[in-house]
């Protein structure tokens, strides 16, 4: 299938010298949910400003539905919606006329039917006539999107979508995109956030000092680079890890009340009869056991994990 986005050989070198961007190559697949992960100055944000005309590319192509963002800029402007990072709204205008003239911009015609849907997809509705400074926080962000959503994108970006954003705003957006992504539109999403890539990607990109240095399926990255954990809950609590289990890296949790270990599931040996049959001999007992794969955080850590000293 063709690619939605097509980013070839992307590099940016900002005027300071600093190289922000590394010979990026990327497609995004339509009706995806596409999770960029990176730390903080990874160079997230850049890739979505070159992607929507904001900054220009130092060199390399990007096509947005067949159109050259660069040559073809407004054609494929016309598919894409952002969310920024920051929150900047007119905040004398009322949250109607500003998620109209937003589609305006686009030199789309009017099409109240669609504003007052996405208003009401957005629990903005009650709130169309209320100046936009007088809103909440959340309901601001919540106009961003709509005004992102104003003249039907098929690609929408959100730069840290829940960064700053309460826990139940946070699930409210995650719903809100995965409902996006169900009418069909593409969905390219930036956090630090694991969890957020976690809960919410099909795929995952991570990027680390503006090198894209993974590209995978959301379950095949945790499977493939996945670890598991094991943890006994023993019978009787203990206080330290007896010497005779000292092979073994295992770590004690809840008050001594239960052992972890984790293991690699792709090694040849995962270390978990030796250990079972080790503590059956000094008769450690245990009540029960469960195994849990390793948290997309625990990857992403050792992926971009920066050995002390070095310069980030
Ligand atoms: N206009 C600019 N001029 C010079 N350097 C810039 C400019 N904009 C960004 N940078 C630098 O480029 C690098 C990448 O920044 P970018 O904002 O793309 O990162 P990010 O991954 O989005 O980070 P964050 O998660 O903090 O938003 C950073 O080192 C940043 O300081």
């Amino acid at each position: 299938m063709q690619p939605i986005i097509s980013i070839s050989n992307l590099t940016k070198t900002y005027k300071s010298g600093h190289q922000a961007l590394k010979r990026v190559d990327l497609d995004i697949r339509k009706g995806e949910i596409f999770a960029l992960l990176g730390p903080n100055g990874a160079g997230k944000t850049t890739m979505i400003s070159i992607i929507c005309g904001i900054v220009n590319p130092s060199s390399g192509t990007v096509t947005a539905d067949g159109h050259d963002i660069v040559r073809d800029f407004r054609a494929a402007r016309t598919k894409i919606g952002l969310v920024p990072q920051e929150l900047h709204t007119d905040s004398f205008e009322t949250v109607m006329a500003t998620v109209t003239f937003s589609r305006g911009l686009f030199g789309k015609a009017p099409h109240p039917a669609h504003i007052e849907k996405i208003l009401k997809d957005l629990s903005l509705w009650e709130k169309r006539n209320t100046k936009i400074q007088e809103l909440s926080g959340g309901m601001k962000r919540r106009v961003m999107i709509a005004k992102a959503l104003s003249h039907e994108p098929q690609i929408l970006f959100l730069d840290e979508p829940t960064a700053g954003v309460d826990v139940e705003l946070r699930r409210d957006m995650w719903g809100l995109v995965r409902e996006l992504r169900e009418s069909g539109v593409t969905i390219i999403l930036t956090t630090h956030y694991i969890e957020e890539a976690e809960e919410m990607a099909d795929r995952i990109g991570v990027i680390t000092k503006g090198e894209l240095i993974l590209v995978e399926d959301k379950s095949v990255l945790m499977q493939k680079l996945g670890r598991k954990t094991l943890t006994l809950n023993l019978s009787e609590p203990m206080t330290t890890i007896p010497a005779e289990l000292g092979e073994w890296a295992l770590t004690l949790k809840a008050d001594g009340n239960e052992l972890e270990y984790v293991f690699d599931t792709n090694a040849e040996r995962t270390g978990i009869p030796s250990l079972l049959r080790r503590m059956s001999d000094l008769g450690i007992a245990f009540k029960d056991l469960n195994t849990r794969q390793s948290s997309l955080e625990e990857i992403f850590v050792n992926l971009v994990h920066t050995p002390a000293g070095e310069a980030s």
